[in-house]
């Protein structure tokens, strides 16, 4: 079995987004976690390998990087897809300039793209510069995340910060005229020496008129936009086939360790419909409380007439002042270990329908729930589709699973994931 589309994604809820937007384009497809030890059993035509690499040391993104693409290789991958998130975050050091070097290294390849455009989650760039909604990326909120900060939105000057390559831009007039057009613009750039190449891109239609210009392309990289255009290079129709998984069954539950403005307006909602949710407080976590088991035992007379929502999502100040008393990087692993707890339990007591909030939460209870790889389902909203996987947690059975990225999803996300698979 021989993959058509390899890609690597730098964290998880990244990868599904990814492969969200490749089944919607008819191709049938999974997500790993992290890179398998053996072959790929399973016939598709896409194979997403999630990465935690975002924000890890360069070197390291890189090491993980290249042995998710000799396994992809081996794999039959005819073209590699390196997704990065729509808000392009990274720092001058990477990871995304030193991975996209070192994969076109690997890849003997002179020139790649790259751009996060990613209209239908308000993701749109233009004369290289990002926009996320209205504003651009440095006056969205993004200039003060605590990892990344994205103070220019300018993609030319941020991509030719962390690479040794140069950076071109093809522009929104190329992009507009076609795919000769985009190619025409590609040769042009190659002439001068760029090797990697920020594209406009606005809207759906203009990614659909990039896809053609990519067919020949070994490497591209981008944020999961992209990723409508490139099916039919290889033949392939959008179909509901693609998205086609089992029929959903047991309880159902939401765990959430997201703070994102969009996660905290869905728990509002899920409380203010008077679902019942439970709200975890981190300092209690560190007081050496079994918050883990004691919101365990507070959920299980409550399942029967789920979903339940368990829940550390808090606003900013809230946030601010709980790694002020224990450290942001220590508060965001007790709290991410203590909801990967509660996965466990939770699917252990039953549950078969889970909503995760939050790329790093998801990666922590993806991992304690013992889950190797993910089959891509039907769109709950941009970005976030239902996935069926087999979980260590349920005995090997099969779940449904849904990984939400901390800014996707309306505010009655949590309540209508759940009616989407009835
Ligand atoms: N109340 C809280 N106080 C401090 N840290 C928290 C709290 N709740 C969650 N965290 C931590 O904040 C981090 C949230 O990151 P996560 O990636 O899960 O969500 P996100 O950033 O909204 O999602 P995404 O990466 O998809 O945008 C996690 O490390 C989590 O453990
Ligand atoms: O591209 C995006 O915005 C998301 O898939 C993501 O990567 C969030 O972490």
């Amino acid at each position: 079995m021989s993959v058509l589309l390899g890609c690597i994604a730098d964290d998880f809820t990244g990868a599904t987004d990814l492969a969200n937007n490749l089944v919607r384009a008819g191709m049938r497809a999974v997500q790993t976690i992290g890179v398998p030890s053996a072959p790929l059993d399973a016939d598709v035509d896409a194979v997403v390998v999630a990465l935690k690499s975002r924000t890890i040391a360069p070197e390291d993104a890189i090491a993980q990087s290249l042995e998710a693409l000799r396994w992809l290789q081996a794999q039959g991958a005819r073209q590699i897809y390196f997704k990065y998130c729509s808000t392009f975050d990274s720092t001058p050091r990477g990871n995304i300039g030193p991975v996209t070097e070192a994969l076109m290294d690997a890849l003997g390849c002179d020139f790649t793209i790259a751009t996060p455009a990613f209209p239908d989650n308000k993701r749109t760039v233009f004369k290289g510069y990002l926009f996320a909604g209205d504003v651009l990326l440095s006056e969205s909120g993004m200039q003060n995340h605590p990892l990344t900060p994205m103070t220019d939105a300018n993609l030319v000057r941020v991509m030719q910060a962390q690479t040794r390559r140069k950076v071109g831009l093809v522009d929104y007039g190329a992009v507009a005229r076609g795919p000769a057009a985009i190619r025409e613009r590609f040769e042009q750039l190659r002439a001068e020496g760029v090797g990697v190449a920020i594209v406009d891109a606005v809207s759906n239609d203009d990614l659909m008129r990039l896809g053609p210009a990519l067919a020949d392309m070994p490497l591209v990289t981008a944020g999961s936009g992209v990723a409508i255009g490139l099916p039919a290079n290889f033949g392939i129709a959008p179909s509901s086939a693609a998205s086609a998984l089992p029929k959903a069954g047991g309880l159902r539950a939401v765990v959430s360790g997201s703070c994102s403005l969009a996660t905290n307006r869905q728990v509002a909602d899920f409380v203010a419909a008077g679902r019942p949710a439970l709200a975890i407080d981190p300092l209690q976590i560190a007081a050496g409380i079994d918050v883990a088991s004691q919101a365990l035992e507070w959920a299980a007379p409550l399942l029967e007439r789920g979903p339940v929502l368990i829940y550390s999502t808090a606003d900013a100040s809230a946030v601010k002042s709980v790694q002020g008393r224990l450290g942001v990087d220590e508060a965001g692993a007790m709290v991410e270990r203590t909801i990967a707890a509660i996965a466990r339990g939770l699917v252990e007591r039953g549950v078969r329908q889970l909503v995760v909030a939050g790329g790093e939460t998801s990666g922590a209870c993806v991992q304690a729930l013992g889950i190797a790889q993910l089959q891509i389902g039907a769109q709950i909203d941009p970005g976030v589709p239902w996935c069926h996987a087999r979980s260590e947690a349920a005995g090997g059975a099969g779940l449904h699973i849904a990984l939400k990225s901390g800014n996707f999803g309306t505010d009655d996300f949590f309540s209508k994931s759940f009616t989407s698979i009835e």
